[in-house]
């Protein structure tokens, strides 16, 4: 097993859903009229697809070692991630051992530095440094979790990410986070409109289930903390993402003004150790939440959470389903997962990133047993209905 290579790396592109969950058809919660950094443009209001939220879609790679196996991993990234995959990172790749792990993210991360860092060379990465463990658990014949060091817990529970925490509550979830609808270009009225909104839900759903806001980087600190002051009285559990992801300044200040009690939560956009340091170091939130197809995959993850772990902070990922899945469980700093609820109308739980994953698990009643994650590497096949495109083939 120490002296299986990787043969052959490759890179497919796939649209619709899944890993790049944001490219949805119409009508689906998740694209409608949500406040965004483009809010302030009133023609990019009411859809993100209309500014390219969707634009790159679905990265696959897939890993394939000398003696025939195959380790797979989605993450968002399209065709451009492709491209890094084939003709930059795969000659990191081919010939190295199959547990040279950590010594192919450093490569594949030093010879990227002075294009990239953060958003796409990092989401590139991921997909790559995610299919790698794949590839490992598949020969090993062993979950993800069991390589990581082993479950802390028997069973995951999750709050619900969409547009009706009412009926997450029915299905069992610990909380519920809304997309907040109106940004700072919508004024006072909108700022209304979003309070009344939360204290609809907070009368649907009772005093003690959690809610949140996911601001999607869209609001000022002035704004934020108006928001948060307002939200206070309808029980806001934590206000999420609420500055541009370069404004740790902010998000220092904005925790500083929160009312007692309410969490900051960010860092679905954040990549790297060096990244969630800032906001570590300048205290800018009490709750890390880095998308593991997007912050340098898992062997970065680990470093994250190490770090956070030091600085007293919880780690909660973004998205992400079994790669997240496998990470939570292993993690006494990340009590609880998310659940992003992909039906159009949230009124049902159905995998995370559907349609791409076979075997994808689902919580029930809010919450996932250890034994659904007992399959090799992170337990998902490519659902071959799916139109894999190889863009760049070597
Ligand atoms: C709902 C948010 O705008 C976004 O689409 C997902 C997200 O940020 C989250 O799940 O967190
Ligand atoms: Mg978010």
């Amino acid at each position: 097993m120490g002296h299986l290579t990787i043969k052959h790396v490759r890179a497919f592109v796939l649209r619709g859903g899944g890993a790049d969950y944001h490219d949805q058809a119409d009508g689906h919660w998740i694209d409608d009229h949500i406040s965004t950094p483009m809010s302030k443009y009133p023609e990019y209001r009411q859809s993100r697809r209309s500014f390219g939220i969707n634009v790159l879609g679905t990265l696959v790679v897939e890993i394939e070692a000398s003696d025939g196996s195959v380790g797979f991993a989605v993450t968002t990234g399209g065709e451009p991630a492709a491209y890094i995959v084939e003709k930059h990172l795969a000659r990191f790749l081919e010939g190295a051992r199959v547990t040279d792990i950590e010594k192919i993210w450093d490569q594949m991360y030093q010879s990227t530095l002075y294009y990239g860092r953060k958003g796409l060379v990092i989401n590139t990465i991921s997909g790559v440094d995610l299919a790698l463990w794949d590839l490992l658990g598949k020969i090993r014949q062993e979950p993800v979790h069991q390589l990581l060091g082993g479950a802390v817990r028997d069973e995951l529970q999750f709050y619900a990410t969409g547009a009706r925490p009412d009926l997450a509550q029915k299905m069992g979830f610990i909380g519920g986070k809304m997309p907040l609808h109106h940004g700072p270009s919508e004024g006072e009225e909108g700022l209304r409109k979003n309070l009344e909104a939360l204290a609809t839900m907070r009368e649907r759903v009772g005093p003690d289930f959690w809610l949140m806001l996911d601001c999607w980087m869209s609001l000022d600190l002035n704004y934020a903390t108006k928001l948060a002051i307002g939200a206070h009285e309808h029980g806001l559990k934590w206000i999420e993402e609420a500055l541009s992801p370069d404004d740790y300044w902010g998000y220092a200040a904005l925790r500083k003004n929160v009312p007692k009690g309410m969490l900051v939560t960010t860092g679905e956009h954040e990549a790297t150790r060096w990244g969630f340091r800032m906001l570590l170091e300048m205290g800018c939130c009490d709750i890390i939440q880095p998308d593991v197809g997007w912050c340098g995959g898992l062997t970065e993850l680990v470093k994250i959470s190490a770090l956070a772990d030091a600085h007293n902070a919880m780690v909660v990922p973004h998205g992400s389903s079994v790669y997240s899945y496998h990470f939570v469980a292993t993690r006494h700093n990340s009590p609880f997962a998310e659940f992003l609820m992909m039906a159009p109308k949230a009124d049902e739980v159905v995998p995370m990133f559907h349609p791409q994953l076979l075997g994808e698990p689902v919580p029930v009643n809010g919450r996932m047993r250890l034994s659904a994650l007992d399959k090799p590497g992170f337990g998902v096949d490519l659902n071959p209905d799916c139109q894999l495109h190889r863009p760049y083939n070597r």
